[in-house]
């Protein structure tokens, strides 16, 4: 999987990308990021990025030109490739996405705007637009690296070997169980008993209640779609609850 990104402060994502999971995929190669700084694109002496905005108001606009002149550069290889611009008004990410953009297989081109934004003629050169949640940010640097991250995940060895991007709840659908290590003990608080049972199967259904608890108890809407299992295990979460 490969991704390409397009910013004007290459080391907000070159620094993410040197630690963990993503750190680790890049180094075994199952993915590659290219950092493009967007001022070597430029032609002018000062290596300008934004302009005021016509119509007034106030803030910079990020100029077309150097955007242009990036996309004309990596187009160049005639690989295809999906440009997706981070913004809040774009299509909102999640799992389901991220598992789109893996199977897709094509490079993800991440385009990275700052100030007021882009000049909307951007749109042109644009084949989606992707936002990360209802919220905004100074820099579309945080969501490329949301993107790039939960993409990675999905590569098939980019976990290690003991896990995997299945094992992820959200890839089920809910939200995650409660996690325990060691100590045994901490301020009164004790690990649940049946995590030192050893009965994997146990442990197993456990898991999955509990997962199903936080979902109903957090986020009611993913309890869709239930397995007569999960439906089981719900039921009886419920007749428990309401005791
Ligand atoms: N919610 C999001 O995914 C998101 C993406 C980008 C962003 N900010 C950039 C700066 C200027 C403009 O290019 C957009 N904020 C929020």
């Amino acid at each position: 999987m490969k991704f390409e990104v397009l910013t004007i402060f290459p080391e907000v994502i070159e620094c993410y990308l040197k630690h963990g999971v993503v750190g680790r995929a890049l180094n075994k190669g199952i993915a590659e990021v290219k950092v493009y700084n967007l001022r070597d694109f430029t032609t002018d002496r000062h290596r300008k990025v934004d302009d005021y905005p016509y119509g007034g108001g106030a803030g910079m606009v990020m100029q077309i030109e150097p955007f242009y002149n990036a996309l004309r550069h990596i187009k160049s290889d005639g690989i295809p490739r999906k440009v997706i611009l981070l913004s809040p008004q774009g299509r909102r990410f999640s799992q389901r996405i991220a598992k789109e953009f893996y199977k897709e297989e094509k490079t993800l081109t991440l385009i990275c705007g700052r100030y007021e934004g882009i000049d909307e003629r951007i749109k042109a050169f644009v084949d989606e637009e992707i936002s990360i949640g209802d919220y905004v940010l100074s820099g579309g640097e945080l969501a490329a690296l949301v993107i790039i991250d939960s993409v990675v995940r999905l590569i098939p060895g980019a976990l290690g070997d003991e896990l995997s991007a299945e094992e992820d709840s959200f890839m089920k659908g809910f939200l995650d169980y409660p996690h325990y290590t060691r100590p045994e003990e901490f301020e009164g608080m004790r690990v649940p008993d049946i995590l030192l049972s050893g009965d994997h199967k146990k442990i197993a259904l456990w898991r999955k209640k509990e997962a199903l608890r936080n979902t109903l108890k957090n986020r009611p809407d993913l309890l869709k779609n239930l397995s007569a299992e999960d439906m089981k295990i719900l039921k009886e979460l419920c007749s428990e609850i309401n005791k």
